[in-house]
């Protein structure tokens, strides 16, 4: 059984979810660019997983450790014109990444977990992954070293990030194992300059593994680095720096799976001083996910929604798995159960990167009479005792005084003023004895930046008015906002005092309002 990594709900739960929910059912979607390894997206010629691990190297590369100032930040993309940042690669991947881009899921730490899934998806080590990372908001200086340089501004330049010459080995040849020189970018290098010239570092250049290393001490490589022209041969003047005794320690594939996650493990983990990272994530044992509650018109509330349960450690895969649950006034009791049956849709489960995490999921859906403030989850496998799930003492908090009537809202893209705008309603039942405080749709804006594949994320707040009185202890209030297009897909919440009901996503809305 796993242990827990945090107590939900927390922020973490988006990053959680995107890095364990890999494939089967509840899956994120976060490596289907990267699946297979040697997938590239556009055209041939491209790979986007070594793209991925060269957009974290970039953006990482401008780290000052004296001043503590940039590192992986996410201000590569504010810097893709620059010379030293050559390539389509960083907004192949940028555009990627935007599609996860949330308040709680910064840019910085989706380019980490890039890192750690295009590792993965090629068979690479397991990279810890550590998050809290935030963007910049702006271009950070230029710094990135290139391959004209000479060894020693190279040597400076790794110093500069806070890597000896030693890593600065390690972090390229680990890096080098993956991807090429495409022509259209290096066409001195490459001796051609078409889109789909792309010269790999190595023959197996869709795993990561040591041939980058035994290739180049054989001297059998065709890495272009190595073997192209003499003025842009950085991976030679690099490899033979300290006379190949780097090189040499990794050419055994298990010292470089363990020395790549080390030293990868440090570059995803350069962040500026003002940044303080999280624990490694771990998966939560039990995790709600997706959890939403609905007051019905007969004053009953559905509670819906799944429980992944973590398999990882369990031999018994036959469980029964129940909430006991509080009413909004605390009462607990045998009535007060929610049973769930197993999810059939994909399997019923899935698993994060490479197996190294498989769930089952549960569903539930429950008619509540007495409303709800918080639950466990006992999880009972056939041969053995219940297990109570109580989330590190504290229960699953779950409270029923602000709830998104799903149902009732809309996102509607006709009735808007036809510039392809989405005219978003959102209605929520807010309880009567909240009233006296204001209640606030709060929709992040997507907000386009000149030159940037990544839109700005802008809270915008509407405060919600009174649409509809209800006998239940409820009044029904409502809030519209005018979504431009690009914001059509994102997140909203609504917010009274310290009741909300949050992180929903207009994706999900339907074109038109239904009567409650
Ligand atoms: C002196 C330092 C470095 C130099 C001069 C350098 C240079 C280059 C060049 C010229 C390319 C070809 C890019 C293209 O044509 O699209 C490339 C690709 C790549 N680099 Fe480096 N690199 C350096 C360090 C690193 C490091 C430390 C990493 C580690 C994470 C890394 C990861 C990659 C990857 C994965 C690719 C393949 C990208 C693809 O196939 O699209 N590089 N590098």
């Amino acid at each position: 059984i796993v242990g827990n990594g945090y107590v939900w709900p927390s922020p973490l739960d988006r990053m959680e979810s995107i890095m364990f929910q890999q494939s089967g059912v509840l899956r994120e979607g976060f490596v289907d660019n990267i699946n297979p390894c040697s997938f590239g997206s556009r055209v041939d010629g491209r790979q986007n997983a070594a793209e991925w691990v060269r957009t974290a190297f970039h953006d990482m590369a401008t780290h000052n450790a004296q001043a503590g100032t940039g590192g992986l930040d996410g201000s590569i993309m504010f810097e893709t014109e620059r010379p030293e940042n050559l390539g389509a690669a960083f907004n192949n991947s940028l555009s990627f990444f935007n599609n996860f881009h949330t308040t709680r899921s910064s840019i910085s730490d989706l380019i980490a977990l890039g890192t750690y899934s295009a590792v993965r998806n090629c068979n690479g080590p397991r990279i810890p992954i550590r998050v809290g990372r935030v963007d910049a908001t702006e271009a950070g200086p230029e710094g990135v070293p290139e391959p004209q340089d000479d060894l020693t501004s190279i040597v400076t330049q790794f110093a500069s990030m806070g890597f000896s010459q030693q890593d600065m080995i390690q972090m390229i040849a680990c890096g080098h194992t993956l991807g090429g020189v495409h022509g259209n970018d290096f066409p001195d290098m490459v001796g051609n300059s078409s889109a789909v010239a792309f010269e790999h570092f190595d023959t197996t250049f869709d795993n990561f593994d040591s041939t980058v290393v035994t290739e180049y001490l054989k001297d059998t490589t065709e890495n272009l680095l190595v073997r192209g022209p003499s003025e842009t041969n950085s991976d030679l003047r690099v490899f033979s720096s300290d006379g190949n005794k780097t090189m040499e320690a990794m050419a055994d594939n298990t010292t470089f799976l363990t020395t790549c996650a080390s030293i990868f493990e440090r570059m995803i983990n350069t962040v500026p001083k003002t940044v303080t990272l999280t624990e490694p994530l771990s998966p939560l044992a039990v995790k709600p996910v997706s959890p939403t509650l609905l007051l019905n018109n007969d004053g009953t509330i559905t509670f819906a929604g799944w429980i992944r349960v973590g398999l990882t450690g369990r031999t018994d895969r036959n469980l029964t798995v129940a909430m006991p649950y509080a009413t909004a006034d605390g009462a607990t009791g045998s009535d007060n159960v929610i049973t769930t049956t197993q999810e059939t849709a994909s399997g019923g489960g899935g698993s994060g990167l490479g197996g190294d995490f498989t769930y089952s999921a549960y569903r539930f859906s429950a008619k509540l009479t007495g409303g709800i403030s918080q639950f466990n989850v006992t999880v009972k496998p056939a041969s053995a005792d219940v297990e109570l799930h109580d989330n590190e003492g504290h229960g699953f908090p779950y409270r029923d005084d602000v709830i998104i009537q799903a149902p009732q809202s809309c996102r509607n893209s006709t009735q808007a003023d036809g510039r392809g705008n989405f005219n978003l309603t959102v209605v929520a039942a807010v309880k009567d004895s909240l009233l006296a405080t204001p209640t606030y749709l709060q929709v992040i804006e997507k907000v386009p930046r000149q030159g940037v594949i990544v839109p700005s994320l802008v809270q915008r707040d509407v405060e919600m008015q009174i649409f509809q009185n209800t006998s239940f202890g409820y009044t029904l209030l409502a809030g519209t906002y005018l979504l431009p297009s690009v914001s059509a897909s994102t997140e909203f919440k609504v917010v009274n005092g310290d009741s909300q009901d949050d992180f929903r996503s207009t994706a999900a809305l339907s074109d038109i309002c239904a009567p409650f």
